[in-house]
């Protein structure tokens, strides 16, 4: 399924429904830190976002130390933001807050 790369006015309006995401300054990702009680929360947390990733058929960029996973989301096949990155943004708010602090 090809994605339309969004237009920075088309980013923001979607990520103004979308709380502790940034947008980085091409307007081509956008960026949250996830921070967990420890690290099986946050490894539990990974494992859904993997999950739904994988049925998306789109992956994230993260890194993780402990409680803390920083996550950047982007389409690289469109070289910018689509749609999808949105849907998995909200997929992975839905699956940390269960474990959030
Ligand atoms: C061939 C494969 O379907 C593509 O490379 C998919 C896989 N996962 C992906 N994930 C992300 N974040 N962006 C993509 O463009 C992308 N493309």
């Amino acid at each position: 399924m090809k994605q339309e790369r969004l237009e920075r006015a088309a980013a923001e309006a979607k990520l103004s429904e979308l709380a502790g995401w940034a947008l980085n300054d091409t307007a081509s990702a956008i960026s949250k830190t996830f921070k967990f009680s420890n690290f099986i929360e946050a490894f539990g947390f990974m494992t859904q976002a993997a999950i739904t990733a994988e049925k998306l058929n789109h992956h994230p960029e993260w890194f993780n130390v402990y409680s803390r996973v920083d996550v950047t989301l982007n389409t690289h096949d469109a070289g910018g933001l689509t749609e999808l990155d949105f849907k998995l943004a909200r997929a992975m708010d839905k699956a940390a807050a269960r474990g959030a602090v």
